[in-house]
């Protein structure tokens, strides 16, 4: 198995002195897709945001890319994340924010117009994004995760918003982004676009 791209053990987390995590392994392998998945509250969205050094865990260990994940510019080179709406730019409109992302990073994965295309946003780029639909907010939010390079892909039940067409769609864009090397975790309640990916499926347990 390659070198593991997310390896946690044993991660234990506490919120508002109500334990939410115990004992909660996870790794990520480079190529891998993992869905997440468990009932509202399992903590799901909590072992997100310690994966991505958002949520410091009150015991075991979490190494992303080799090391504690932390909320640094060095690390957000290599991670991406999709969890709750962005802050959207006022004034800029939907291409625009993909113009940003592909200013702001070098070697995008898609060009601007690609990723209008791919993301069915083609007829919606002049638009400002607090105009679009939920589900046309969603896919500017994962056009904008995907387009930037990165090898780890952290995502907030990324079904959220989107119509069954386009979640078929997701599933093969997460599985060539996969397909290239890049490890991809969600958490998810659509069994079925965890079946289309290939996950594998860990699930959560809420702790009594
Ligand atoms: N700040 C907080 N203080 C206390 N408890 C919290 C806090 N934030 C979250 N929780 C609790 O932690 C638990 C896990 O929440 P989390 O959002 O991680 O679950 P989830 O599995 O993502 O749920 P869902 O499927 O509904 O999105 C919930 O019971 C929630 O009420």
């Amino acid at each position: 198995m390659p070198h593991a791209l997310i390896n946690a053990r044993d991660v234990e987390v506490e919120l508002g002195g109500t334990p939410v995590l115990r004992g909660v392994d996870l790794t990520a392998a480079p190529g891998e897709i993992v869905a997440v998945v468990g009932e509202n509250g399992a903590g799901k969205s909590t072992l997100l945001r310690c994966l991505a050094g958002l949520h410091p865990p009150l015991a075991g260990r979490i190494d992303v890319l080799d090391a504690p994940p932390a909320d640094t510019p060095a690390f957000w080179r290599d991670v991406a994340l999709v969890g709750d709406e962005p802050a959207w730019y006022p004034g800029l409109s939907t291409r625009e924010h993909l113009e940003l992302m592909e200013a702001v990073h070098s070697r995008a994965r898609l060009t601007v117009d690609e990723a209008l295309a791919e993301f069915e946003l083609a007829n919606r780029a002049d638009l400002a994004p607090l105009t679009l639909s939920t589900g046309q907010r969603q896919r500017l939010s994962l056009a904008m995760a995907l387009l930037r390079p990165s090898r780890l892909l952290l995502l907030d039940e990324p079904e959220r918003g989107l119509d069954e067409g386009f979640r078929e769609r997701l599933a093969e864009t997460l599985s060539a982004y996969a397909r290239e090397g890049g490890a991809v975790v969600m958490a998810t309640h659509d069994m079925r676009l965890a079946r289309h990916t290939g996950a594998r499926v860990v699930t959560l347990e809420a702790t009594p």
